[in-house]
């Protein structure tokens, strides 16, 4: 039975890995992927790994209807077995409906791959369709870790390297790269918004050191 899966996590924790080796076991098999993803760091059209690995996609603009885009290909004598999507968490809530359709009608699995809460902490409008709408919700295994060790389960964002809580939704940036970064953080360190660069400055600050007698 084909299956809609979204594969969440937050941030840096191997999704687009994941999504590149699905499509390549597949493909040693002789399955064909369409692969769709939005606002990729490596650029349109691109779906791309921190391990280096790249691999081209359909850029799933919100003008596109996904629905209509495999069935046209179909029709035009394309073979598609099977539909992977990073960053799914970008795509309209229309986008998502029309992954389900994918599934439904045309009996093709749907991979969708994305980050669940926003730097608020707050479901993306296309992940949480994909809650309301998936056959399976998968967490990732190989889990991204908080700075004090702890599983992440949080994405900070932090501009000029202060953690931030309001600001657009979107802003396409990387792990500890650039004016507006990103860090990953357990659900304590981001309540108390602490970052690593925050726990590093206080754990320097002559206030915490221990108190010596005499
Ligand atoms: N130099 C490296 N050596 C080994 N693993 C790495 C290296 N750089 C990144 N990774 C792995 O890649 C993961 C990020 O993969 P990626 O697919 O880009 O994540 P996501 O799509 O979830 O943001 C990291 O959690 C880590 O496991
Ligand atoms: C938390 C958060 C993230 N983003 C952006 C930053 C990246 O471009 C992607 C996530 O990509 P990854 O492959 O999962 O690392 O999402 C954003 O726009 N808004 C946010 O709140």
């Amino acid at each position: 039975m084909p299956e809609l899966v979204f594969f969440s996590g937050t941030m840096d924790c191997g999704k687009s890995t994941l999504a590149l080796q699905i499509a390549h076991n597949r493909s040693a098999r002789g399955l064909q992927s369409l692969i769709f993803t939005r606002d990729d760091r490596a650029g349109e059209g691109k779906l791309s790994s921190r391990l280096g690995l790249v691999t081209e996609a359909v850029e799933a603009t919100p003008e596109l209807d996904l629905y209509v885009f495999v069935v046209e290909r179909m029709s035009r004598g394309g073979k598609v077995d099977y539909i992977v999507v990073d960053e799914a968490q970008f795509l309209l809530t229309e986008q998502i409906d029309q992954l389900a359709r994918i599934v439904d009608d045309l009996d093709l699995d749907v991979f969708a791959f994305g980050i669940t809460t926003d730097f608020r902490t707050r479901l993306f409008p296309g992940s949480q369709r994909l809650i309301e709408l998936a056959d399976r919700v998968e967490t990732l295994q190989v889990e991204a870790m908080c700075w004090c060790g702890a599983r992440a389960t949080h994405n900070a964002r932090t501009v000029g390297g202060e953690m931030v809580v309001e600001g657009e939704q979107v802003v396409v940036g990387d792990v500890g790269m650039g004016t507006v970064g990103y860090e990953v953080l357990c659900r304590r360190h981001h309540r108390k918004r602490m970052t690593s660069a925050t726990a590093h400055a206080a754990a320097l600050s002559p206030d915490v050191l221990p108190v010596t007698s005499g």
